[in-house]
């Protein structure tokens, strides 16, 4: 697990550790960690021809001290200083010591670089990038671009991006990940990234945000014990699906089932297209949702919006179990708000950027804060999908999802996604872990079904198995 930290907390832990070193030492570990992943990406370095953007701050002076290293090891480095009266005057007389050269900030500089460090604005940064570094950000998309702790444009604190930004092959960061390298645009513009460790650990409080990675997944995903059976291992009642969209009860229902639940009772309209799909289904068809064995719920995929689903979200809501919505669901308590607020039990809502909007402010450039506030307000687990889905508990944890794939925005992956959490819900993880760890397998399902070219929901739901097994496996 992996903890995120915003700027503030970033800072005052550098100022914290920096106080107990000599002058120096964080940024020459910082540098040292970045040259390291820049000669690893070059291969043979000797010759190799690396151009730094150097901006005005500390971040500038990393990109010179590695540029210095990597000089030293016959790299032929060129410096593009974009403010030469305050780049860092150690690292420039590092750099020029090493044998690295200075040119005009031009994009004419950058042509047949083997690699370029992007060093013009770190965590200082604020607003889009300045005019003078947009021609050079353009021209770096054609090399390889490394990225010295935030891509340069990219705000560190939220992902937000206003106007152009360096787009990054590889962001090296230093002591933390910072929210903006994994969430919203962000986290697509800073690439892969490599966390260099600087001893920050020692003064960082612990994080509110993480990252999980496959073995926190694999400690959390429910394992039967020879002790357990079918109502043990989690039964979950579905209300998802409805004549005219008997799919979306049947994607969600399938999900479940290789989520894990040991048992299903279905409760929605699709039954036909259930009972013919999954014979190990109990088909409960019109039964009162408070009579009803279950210890968890999911429900909204493909119920409408009409009055008789308005009433059955209210039955399921009304139980004293946690539940999973979605999708229609999401859109009937976004006018009926306290179906959700006014429960006991714990609730997991899954909106997209659209369904948000009924149910929250947002989401804003700040995707995690939107999602943070609407768990709050909501008192309800809140899962925003996107690139890099954001989940939030309403005591303010939370954690960004970084599995998956571009390819999931399909039809009915959504409906897949909340078959999971709920089966994970039966099963008994909390619910804040059920959305989060729901997340990860469905990102893991994604990628396996994209390996066999463009996949439907039906193959990210046939990849559910393959996907816990892997995980499983670490
Ligand atoms: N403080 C520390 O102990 C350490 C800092 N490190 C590096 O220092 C960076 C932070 O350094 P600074 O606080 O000097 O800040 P930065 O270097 O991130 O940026 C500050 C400078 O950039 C300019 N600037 C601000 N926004 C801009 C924009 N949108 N476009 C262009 N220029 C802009 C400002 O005028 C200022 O001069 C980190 O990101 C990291 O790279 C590392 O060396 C690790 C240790
Ligand atoms: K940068």
């Amino acid at each position: 697990m992996r903890g995120v930290h915003g700027v503030d907390e970033i800072r005052t832990a550098e100022n914290e550790l920096m106080a107990r070193l000599p002058e120096g030492a964080l940024m020459a570990r910082a540098a040292t960690g970045l040259a390291v992943e820049c000669a690893r990406l070059l291969g043979p370095v000797y010759g190799a021809r690396v151009v730094l953007l150097v901006g005005a701050g500390n971040n500038g002076g990393d990109a010179l001290y590695a540029g210095a290293w990597l000089a030293r090891r016959g790299v032929r480095a060129t410096a593009l200083l974009l403010a030469p009266d305050k780049a860092h005057p150690g690292g420039l007389a590092a750099f020029r010591a090493a044998g690295g050269r200075t040119a005009d900030p031009t994009p004419a500089a950058l042509a047949g670089a083997d690699l370029v460090l992007d060093g013009i604005v770190g965590i200082g940064g604020t607003g889009g990038l300045r005019d003078e570094a947009v021609p050079l950000a353009q021209a770096a998309r054609d090399a390889l671009t490394v990225a010295v702790d935030v891509p340069s444009g990219v705000d560190a604190d939220t992902g937000a991006v206003e106007g152009e930004t360096v787009h990054a092959d590889v962001t090296v960061t230093f002591g933390a990940l910072k929210p903006g390298l994994v969430v919203g645009t962000g986290a697509e513009r800073a690439g892969e990234l490599r966390l260099v460790d600087i001893g920050l650990a020692a003064t960082l409080p612990a994080a509110s945000t993480h990252v999980f990675e496959a073995a926190d997944v694999a400690a959390l995903l429910p394992t039967p014990g020879a002790a357990d059976n079918k109502y043990t291992r989690g039964v979950l009642g579905v209300a998802a699906g409805s004549s005219a969209y008997p799919g979306a009860g049947v994607l969600c229902t399938g999900s479940a089932i290789n989520g894990g639940a040991g048992m299903i009772r279905y409760v929605g309209t699709a039954a036909d297209a259930i009972r013919a799909q999954y014979p190990e289904v109990v088909v409960q068809e019109g039964a009162a949702p408070d009579d009803l064995h279950v210890q968890a719920w999911v429900a909204g995929p493909g119920m409408g919006t009409d009055d008789a689903a308005h009433d059955l979200l209210a039955a399921v809501l009304a139980t004293g179990e946690p539940a999973v919505v979605d999708a229609d669901g999401i859109t009937l308590v976004g006018s009926s708000p306290g179906l959700v607020r006014d429960r006991d039990a714990p609730t997991v809502l899954t909106p997209h950027d659209g369904e948000f909007a009924r149910i929250a402010d947002g989401p804003s450039g700040d995707r995690l804060a939107s999602v943070r506030a609407a768990a709050r307000d909501l008192d309800a687990v809140v899962l925003l999908k996107g690139n890099a889905t954001v989940i939030a508990a309403p005591d303010g944890r939370a954690w960004v999802n970084r599995t998956g794939t571009p390819w999931l925005g399909t039809a009915g992956s959504g409906d897949v996604l909340s078959g999971l959490i709920g089966s994970l819900l039966a099963a008994g993880l909390e619910a804040p872990l059920a959305a989060a760890v729901g997340a990860y397998v469905h990102g893991v399902a994604g990628q396996l079904a994209a390996q066999g070219g463009p996949p439907s929901s039906l193959d990210v739901l046939h990849a559910v198995r393959p996907a816990l097994r892997e995980i499983g496996r670490g």
